[in-house]
């Protein structure tokens, strides 16, 4: 089993990816991670040299090639959806939860994070907001091909764990 976790940055895909992780006792991939050690290098630092288009080639390839372990929480880039086929391969290969979140709440998480997330850098306060809110209308049509749509706030693994309907197995 391969669940996929997508969602707006802030939203809590590797957080509460963790949790779920744990408490099914499955595998847990951040593929944000996977990406910086293919490229050998940091997301800032990879946008900065190659910009958003060639990240967003690679950040496929590493989606649809890594050999995944038989249970596992993937919790996937902000933008990962949104590229080419990358969300008919997710419906395809996988059970994928939306973590839906309004624009205020995920600026009030991002605030003092923006510096690792090459979008959003340097942004702050009411542009935060405004950038977040234009940017998920452009998203949510991807997001929303999720079967699964879960409100992220105050969300536990087990209640996620629910809506997905999986339990530990032993
Ligand atoms: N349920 C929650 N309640 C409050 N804050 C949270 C919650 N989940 C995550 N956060 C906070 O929000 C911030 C972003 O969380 P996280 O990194 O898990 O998001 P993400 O969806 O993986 O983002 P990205 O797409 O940038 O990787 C972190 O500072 C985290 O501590
Ligand atoms: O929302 C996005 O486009 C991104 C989110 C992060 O998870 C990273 O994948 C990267 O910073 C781009
Ligand atoms: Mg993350």
């Amino acid at each position: 089993m391969k669940v996929f976790l997508i969602g707006f940055m802030g939203s809590g895909k590797t957080t509460i990816g963790k949790k779920l992780a744990n408490y099914l006792k499955y595998e847990f991939i951040d593929l944000d991670k996977f990406i910086e050690a293919r490229a050998g290098m940091t997301i800032v630092d990879y946008f900065a040299a190659h910009g958003e288009e060639e990240f967003r080639k690679m950040e496929r390839d590493v989606l649809q090639t890594t050999h995944y372990p038989d249970n596992v929480i993937i919790a996937t880039g902000g933008g990962t959806p949104t590229y080419d086929d990358n969300m008919e391969w997710m419906n395809e290969n996988g059970k994928v939860a939306y973590l839906s979140l309004p624009p205020k709440a995920l600026a009030s998480r991002l605030e003092h994070s923006t510096t690792d997330r090459p979008l959003i850098r340097g942004l702050k306060g009411e542009a935060l907001v405004d950038f977040i809110a234009a940017k998920l209308k452009e998203r949510e049509p991807f997001y929303n091909q999720s079967k699964c749509v879960i409100s992220a706030s105050d969300l536990t693994a087990e209640r996620l764990a629910f809506y997905l309907n999986l339990s530990y197995s032993g």
